[in-house]
């Protein structure tokens, strides 16, 4: 689908959005941003995670300039979202979670119409790549009311790509869905970003996050309370546990198996033994740790292994442990 970037574009990496120092107080005196700092890179696929009423609607809205932000600032391809609204807007196309009411407009109308909403000239060609890129395109003439659920989304993603936006806002792309069709929405969206489409997405699914993002964004009471890399996070993720239940209990780790990397655990019941799955190829040691473990006559009882999960870290953070 060429054309994508037909606002300018720029170096993939290079900064889109510049949130800074960004927060929102509604008119209740409910502060639902706190001093939010993030940068979106071009070309990435970023995912905002959070609990239900963390601020993630509010915090795209506040860079979509559907709301106004009480201080702070959003850059949008080096332009103020406020000052420069209209510049800033037309960069970024926003899916909403559902459908509003078209149904009997057909699906070649009403993308064509969302163009038409940025005081953008007909581009049929750019509709039909759009289009043909999400499937639709033997769908151009049908009502919306004819179309299936997974169609209906792909809609929403044409309309908010009809005006050649940089970024693409999407609001819990896959909330609600059955399991196909998030598939299917991931491989949309994956094809959205080869296209050179900056992709930011809400979502309350860690897997979601785990399977589509290059970084993630914890979210929690309105503080972006974490940043990272998707792979890093895995990386930390990928340290597993095993733990061993002694035979009889011990005062502390014998000298003997000093260069395992061991914790004594349970009022000395346990040892714990810590290492990485993601240099299996280096081994576990674990079969080392046994033979050391058998050579010193301890014995164990039984043994379970454990590994953190992105679920665990996040459930730890919303709840504030971490
Ligand atoms: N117009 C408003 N006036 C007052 N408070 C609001 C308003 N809109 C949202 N809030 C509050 O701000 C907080 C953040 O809401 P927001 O919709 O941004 O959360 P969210 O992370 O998108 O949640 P969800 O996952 O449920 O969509 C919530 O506590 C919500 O009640």
């Amino acid at each position: 689908m060429a054309g994508h970037g037909a606002n300018g574009g720029g170096e993939p990496g290079t900064p889109v959005i510049h949130v800074e120092k960004l927060s929102k107080i509604y008119g209740d005196g409910f502060q639902a941003l706190k001093e939010v700092d993030l940068t979106i890179r071009r070309g990435e696929i970023f995912a905002l995670l959070g609990p239900n009423g963390a601020g993630k609607t509010t915090l795209i809205s506040a860079i979509c300039g559907l709301v106004n932000a009480s201080s702070g600032r959003v850059l949008v391809d080096g332009h103020d979202n406020v000052a420069q609204y209209r510049q800033a807007r037309e960069r970024i196309g926003l899916v909403p979670q559902e459908l509003t009411n078209e149904a009997f407009t057909t699906v070649w109308d009403t993308v064509s119409f969302s163009r038409g909403l940025f005081g953008k000239p007909k581009d049929p060609a750019h509709i039909e790549n759009v289009l043909r890129a999400l499937t639709l395109w033997d769908k151009r003439d049908n009502r919306l009311l004819e179309l299936s659920g997974g169609m209906k989304r792909r809609v929403l993603i044409a309309k908010a790509l009809s005006h050649q936006p940089q970024v693409l806002f999407l609001d819990e792309p896959t909330a609600g869905v059955d399991v196909e069709l998030r598939r299917e929405m991931w491989e949309v969206v994956r094809g959205l970003r080869d296209q050179g489409v900056t992709i930011i997405l809400t979502t309350h699914y860690i897997e979601e996050a785990e399977e589509m993002a290059d970084r993630i964004g914890v979210i929690r009471r309105g503080e972006l309370v974490l940043v990272e890399e998707k792979n890093a996070l895995m990386q930390q993720l990928g340290r597993k546990e095993l733990t061993l239940h002694l035979a009889t209990p011990l005062d502390g780790v014998p000298a003997t198996l000093a260069g395992h990397d061991l914790a004594l655990a349970e009022d000395g019941h346990a040892l714990v033994y810590t290492y990485d799955v993601t240099r299996l190829d280096e081994g576990t040691g674990i079969a080392g740790l046994l033979a050391d473990l058998e050579a010193t006559g301890i014995r164990v009882k039984d043994l379970h292994t454990r590994q953190s999960s992105l679920e665990e870290i996040f459930v730890n953070l919303v709840r504030g442990n971490a």
